[in-house]
């Protein structure tokens, strides 16, 4: 069977027409003589889910045949955003596709736009994990991603007057041709119910009766690799009220409460908790937490069992990687079964565990880090709360051995945190039974050792890694930059940099040439043209691309400091109020755009929202200013609103307070696509200035240790007169609404500046200054941008992912025949 490979889907233009209008027709039910563009993407969405589902079979039936080790990618976040370009494009069919849909009458862009985002996530780690999908799928590697198919995805933000409103984001409404619903793939999931004590065949064992069954039904999201045949499963899990019937309500007639009771099921997978930072104790959080891995770890036992008798290879054939702590429920998950259900010893069962799990972590803060409430954790999941006790029982008793009655060091290094309210920590149980700990870039790895996890370091030094975040070249270049893409392979010679990324730095060599600057300043063009249409249509301003588009596009954060760049513009349109007309024909003028989410019960994050539409409002309808100084805030911003603002934007911030941010993830495709950096020294922006040097970038503020240092000795920085100036413009009510905003001066002037707005504000005005220095002469500039390209191959999620497998997973590359 594999020897004929290539499929009987044929990618010819002519038998793409039909296949999209029989699916057109036939699928969608529309007549294949009259349907509009969105019917149309459906029908092509459709023809290429049929080439999708091809060779996801023959993937996964190569996988069967291979037997080879299999690494499973625990996520409860997804951010996958559009698939129609990225699986054409990884598909190899692109242009095949773009030309059938001309021969048809229909433009690939505007179907391609037709689609909603798949938004199952909140930022960085939910991207990351999406990124990383790609790149395990494009180097064959035999992967799953697990995860939760949310009924609402991260809400839509509305800008009313101003202030952010939150939408449900109703993503399947108009259904989603990306998945394949497994009927025949369903398990059931327990909850609450009680441990009793049994003696099976002479042995004690313990027997969990559930208070409640819920079933988990499992949709599969086919993941193409590109430029192999390779295509793997991202299976996502959907809460189903369970089959079993209680006759008994039913016979009392009461049957429409007994259907509501178990619709009730359906709303643990119904929507993704919207905030990035922490959540104390709340069930249903913990109920989706425990439903996906109950389902995946289930799902992975028969898997294995349908292929071996015992489970002495299981720690061979499988390694499973928790992204941060919100799937590490699976710990005492897979020792459940393998005890209660598998009748392994423990002792077996907790080598076996210790061999399969790997944790990254993605927070920098201690208070990011998740605590569970024993009674919570008691009451829903009563038998895991015993493995967790009996885990930390034999830690405590290790600790002791190696360290005496250190009850200080126990206390802090105990899964079960005591106090008024009992806590089980779940990072400190993912760190006594992971074999390794990674952090995602080498500073944060540094702040994990030092701070963070410093206990569990000076125990286990060896468990303690790092892997740098990446971002895949193929969505955030190929995809989201043809023109860029096309440029680089002409100059390149080949386009085999899309597999090997490494091979960017051969464009080092031309970035003083002139025709290559003249046709890369071209492109670079057009997608800011792009972008100026696309502002326009989401806000209604008109902006000059002769400006140099300075962007901040990530999720609002006080850390992230999105403040610290509106209060730069205030000091800029200030500076611009108060000059001469000679020296206003010196400024360079600015399109500033920041774009972003708060978490809905985020009030500061809120507030910097606002702020930044008032002060646009102020400078946008400023006569004086014109088309010197424009503040854009591009709402409702996502994967799709990235891809068409990267690509067009010249200058990109990332100026967190150093130490706060664990990796970054943004900079890194601005980089790709030749965008220059204004950062601080911060997360991965350290390992970028050493692949690309500073002299390429434009960086700013304290650095970590200096950071640290003003925060011990708890100095109280003086107020730069620019910035109490600023600031003061804020507090009197120079954009209105000073009430609103006073917490927001108060957060920099009068309770001590936690994130050192007050200490950074003059380096970073010099940056910008630099920036503007820099961009007037576009020769440079360009040559900056060049460079920043060649350099940015390191920060491929292809790099990341080859560490992951060789360094922790130890999988092999399992590439399916073409
Ligand atoms: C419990 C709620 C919750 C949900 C998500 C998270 C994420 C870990 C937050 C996040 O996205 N962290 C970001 O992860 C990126 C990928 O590693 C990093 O590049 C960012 O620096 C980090 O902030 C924390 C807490």
């Amino acid at each position: 069977v594999f020897e004929m490979m290539d499929g009987f889907l044929k990618n010819d233009p002519v038998s793409l027409q039909k296949d999209i209008l029989d699916h057109v027709e036939f699928t969608v039910a529309r007549s294949r003589f009259s349907f509009d563009d969105f019917e149309a993407y459906q029908g092509m969405a459709h023809s290429v889910r049929d080439r999708l589902i091809e060779r996801w079979h023959d993937t996964q039936q190569f996988f069967k045949k291979k037997d080879p080790k299999r690494l499973y990618y625990l996520s409860l976040e997804f951010l996958m955003g559009r698939s129609l370009s990225n699986s054409v494009i990884n598909l190899g069919v692109r242009d095949q596709y773009m030309d059938a849909l001309n021969q048809l009458g229909f433009s690939f862009e505007i179907l391609a736009e037709q689609e909603g985002d798949a938004a199952l996530g909140n930022g960085g780690l939910a991207r990351l994990s999406a990124c990383q999908m790609d790149s395990l799928a494009t180097m064959d590697f035999p992967a799953w991603g697990y995860g939760l198919r949310y009924q609402f995805g991260l809400f839509r933000q509305v800008i009313l007057d101003g202030f952010q409103h939150e939408q449900p984001d109703y993503w399947l409404n108009f259904g989603n041709p990306w998945e394949i619903e497994r009927v025949d793939v369903s398990y059931a999931v327990k909850f609450y119910g009680t441990v009793e004590e049994k003696s099976l065949n002479g042995m004690n064992c313990k027997v969990w009766i559930p208070g409640e069954t819920v079933e988990a039904v499992a949709y599969d999201n086919p993941i193409p690799g590109y430029g192999t045949r390779n295509t793997i499963n991202l299976r996502l899990w959907a809460a189903k009220p369970s089959g079993q019937y209680d006759m008994e309500s039913f016979g009392t007639g009461d049957y429409i409460n007994a259907v509501i009771d178990r619709q009730k099921a359906e709303t643990i997978s119904s929507v993704l908790y919207p905030d990035d930072r922490s959540y104390q104790g709340k069930e249903l959080r913990l109920k989706q937490q425990y439903f996906f891995v109950s389902a995946s770890v289930q799902d992975i036992i028969r898997r294995f069992k349908d292929s071996h008798s015992s489970f002495d290879e299981f720690h061979e054939k499988i390694a499973l990687q928790l992204t941060d702590t919100h799937p590490s429920l699976a710990i005492p998950e897979v020792i459940r079964v393998l005890v209660d259900e598998e009748q392994l010893s423990w002792k077996e069962a907790c080598d076996i565990a210790c061999k399969i799990f790997s944790f990254t972590t993605h927070t920098v803060v201690p208070e990011g880090l998740e605590k569970i409430p024993v009674d919570l954790l008691g009451s829903l999941l009563p038998r895991h709360l015993q493995i967790i006790y009996d885990i930390n029982f034999s830690f405590m008793e290790e600790l002791k051995q190696r360290f005496g009655l250190d009850y200080n060091r126990l206390s802090r290094m105990s899964i079960v945190e005591e106090g008024a309210v009992k806590n089980i920590l779940m990072a400190n149980l993912s760190m006594v039974v992971c074999h390794t700990v990674n952090g995602v870039s080498r500073v944060h790895l540094d702040t994990l050792k030092s701070k963070v996890f410093k206990d569990f370091y000076e125990l286990w030094p060896q468990k303690f890694h790092h892997k740098t975040n990446g971002v895949t070249q193929r969505r955030w270049l190929v995809v989201s930059n043809p023109g860029l893409c096309g440029l680089i392979s002409k100059w390149l010679g080949t386009d085999s940099w899309i597999r090997e990324v490494d091979l960017l730095l051969g464009l080092r060599e031309h970035a003083e040439n002139e025709e290559l600057q003249h046709e890369w300043r071209m492109v670079r063009r057009v997608n800011k043209i792009r972008l100026v249409e696309f502002i326009e249509t989401m806000t209604g301003m008109k902006v000059s691309p002769d400006a140099m588009f300075d962007v901040q596009i990530k999720r609002i954060h006080e850390y992230k400091r999105q403040l610290l760049n509106i209060l730069g513009i205030i000091h800029r349109y200030d500076c611009i109020k108060n000059m001469k007309d000679s020296e206003r024909r010196r400024v360079v003028p600015r399109v500033c755009i920041i774009g972003g989410k708060a978490a809905p019960g985020y009030e500061m994050a809120k507030k910097i929202i606002k702020l930044c539409h008032s002060v646009g409002e102020m400078i946008n309808n400023d006569p004086d200013i014109g088309d010197l100084l424009k503040l854009i805030f591009i709402p409702d911003y996502n994967v799709s609103v990235a891809e068409i603002v990267i690509p067009g934007s010249d200058l990109s911030q990332h100026i967190s307070t150093a130490g706060h941010e664990a990796s970054g993830t943004g900079s890194m495709k601005f980089l790709m696509n030749g965008c220059l950096l204004l950062a601080t020294a911060d997360g991965s922006t350290l390992e970028i200035i050493e692949e690309i040097g500073e002299e390429n970038m434009f960086i700013c503020g304290a650095k970590i240790h200096e950071v640290n240092m003003m925060r011990e000795k708890g100095e109280t920085i003086k107020m730069p007169l620019e910035l109490a100036r600023v600031v003061r413009m804020v507090r009197v009510g120079y954009f209105g609404h000073e009430e609103y905003f006073k917490p927001l001066c108060d957060s920099i002037e009068s309770s001590g500046d936690f994130y050192l707005l007050g200490h950074d504000f003059p380096s970073y005005l010099e940056a910008q200054a630099a920036a503007d220095m820099a961009f007037v002469n576009q020769k440079k500039w360009t040559k900056m941008s060049i460079l920043n390209t060649a350099g940015s191959g390191k920060f491929s999620s292809d790099r990341t992912i080859g560490e992951y497998a060789e360094q922790t997973w130890g999988v092999e590359p399992c590439r399916c025949p073409f």
